[in-house]
């Protein structure tokens, strides 16, 4: 039974098209498979069909991806017997605000889509964490389905239930869990993505080796170039980046330990994404990447991690053409203080005091509570002075 009352097929009893790799997230009778191989958006009908029997489906996608792959999905669910209708936002970051919540909101109801139906998320992050929310509330919880259409929606987004939206104050600060009961990455559908947004998906597979798998990063330092050529490495890398997901959700579904630690980078840089308004200025892979180089800087500067360690981070960072630096940033960005205002409303934040993810070094990130205030400002501050030196 899932939250809405509605019988489903088990999450392991599924008929996957060949070469599909499945990746089960055992949230007990939460679970539900990761499928991810070539092809697998053509099966989304059936699979869908059998996980959720009888459903009708709302798609949520963006423009840039329903002009790529709507009518596959379409054709997929109309095969199977699954009765559709699609509703299409804006792309970008700035999709995720109440004004685009309420119109899908609205156009879920309206189309009398009810609590047993589905609702698909078909795009990247931004689709997912806006149709996510609205399935975790319209008629107080609906099926939902995630088809990720970017890297980063396919290695990190789709997995977890994490669902919300953006307010000026700051990043995702409304929203709710919700877990999809399927998720369906099809690898074939990043031949269409931009190479910029290739690129900043990959920061968030290098964060799951520089969290917990030291192996991996070495793996990826040494693989990189065949991850974004394509093939088995990209697939290998998807599916390392989920198995990675999973089993931290795994244990702590809702964040109230281990699972900070997927925030590694975050507290920066999601203070830079709203710092620069939610836009194309700094997208939210681009501005974890400069997260991750700051949260290892930060590490070296508290004497917890080597400096040879930080510098790696950064020469991969660099090296794939994510920027690693403040200075990177087009436009303006508020002073240390201006920061510190966006930093201290970060989810993390507990009874007043700043956690920070830390590290002792690559694949030894740890969570730091009670971190000093005056420390991070006064870092930042020379952050930014390097890069109006340079
Ligand atoms: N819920 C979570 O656990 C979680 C995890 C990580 C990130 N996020 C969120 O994800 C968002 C970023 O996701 P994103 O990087 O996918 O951004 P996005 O959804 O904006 O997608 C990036 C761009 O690529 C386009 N696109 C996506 N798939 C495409 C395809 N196959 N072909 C052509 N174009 C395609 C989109 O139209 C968009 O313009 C942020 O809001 C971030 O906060 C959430
Ligand atoms: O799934 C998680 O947990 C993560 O922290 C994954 C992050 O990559 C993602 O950006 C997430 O949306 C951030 O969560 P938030 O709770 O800091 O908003
Ligand atoms: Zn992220």
């Amino acid at each position: 039974m899932t939250a809405s009352g509605t019988p489903v097929t088990s999450a392991s009893d599924m008929a996957e098209p060949a070469d599909t790799v499945r990746v089960p997230v055992a949230l007990g009778e939460r679970s539900y498979d990761i499928l991810i191989g070539r092809g697998v958006l053509g099966e989304a009908g059936a699979l869908i069909a059998r996980r959720i029997p009888g459903c009708r489906a709302a798609i949520v996608t963006d423009s840039t991806v329903g002009r790529h792959h709507l009518e596959t999905l379409e054709s997929s669910l109309a095969e199977a017997g699954i009765d559709c209708s699609a509703i299409v936002v804006s792309p970008g970051e700035g999709s995720k605000n109440f004004a685009t919540f309420e119109q899908v909101v609205d156009a879920v109801i309206a189309g009398r889509f009810e609590r047993g139906d589905a609702i698909v998320a078909l795009g990247g992050g931004v689709v997912g964490d806006l149709a996510g929310f609205v399935a975790g509330v319209v008629r107080r919880g609906m099926h939902f389905v995630q088809i990720p259409t970017s890297l980063l929606a396919q290695v990190d987004s789709s997995v977890g239930g994490k669902t919300g939206i953006n307010v000026s104050h700051g990043k995702n600060l409304v929203g709710v869990f919700h877990q999809p009961d399927l998720v369906l990455a099809d690898t074939g559908v990043l031949d269409t993505l931009s190479e910029r947004h290739f690129r900043a998906g990959y920061a968030e597979v290098v964060k799951y080796g520089l969290i917990n798998d030291a192996d991996f990063f070495v793996w990826l330092e040494e693989n990189w170039r065949d991850v974004f050529a394509g093939g088995p490495a990209r697939t290998h890398a998807i599916a390392t980046s989920c198995r990675s997901k999973a089993a931290i959700v795994a244990r702590d579904e809702r964040e109230s330990g281990e699972r900070a630690l997927l925030n590694l980078g975050h507290t920066f840089g999601h203070a830079l994404e709203a710092a620069t308004g939610y836009g194309d200025r700094l997208v939210h892979g681009e501005a974890i990447s400069i997260g991750m180089v700051l949260a290892h800087d930060f590490s070296v500067r508290m004497n917890l991690a080597s400096k040879d360690d930080a510098d790696r981070v950064r020469a991969h960072f660099a090296g794939v053409g994510l920027p690693t630096t403040l200075a990177e940033i087009p436009g303006d960005l508020p002073d240390a203080d201006g920061l510190m205002t966006l930093i201290s409303q970060d989810k993390k934040v507990s009874r007043g005091s700043l956690t920070f993810i830390l590290t002792h070094g690559i694949g030894k990130a740890f969570i730091a509570k009670d971190v000093v205030p005056d420390a991070v400002r006064d870092f930042l501050a020379e952050a930014k002075a390097a890069g109006a030196r340079t």
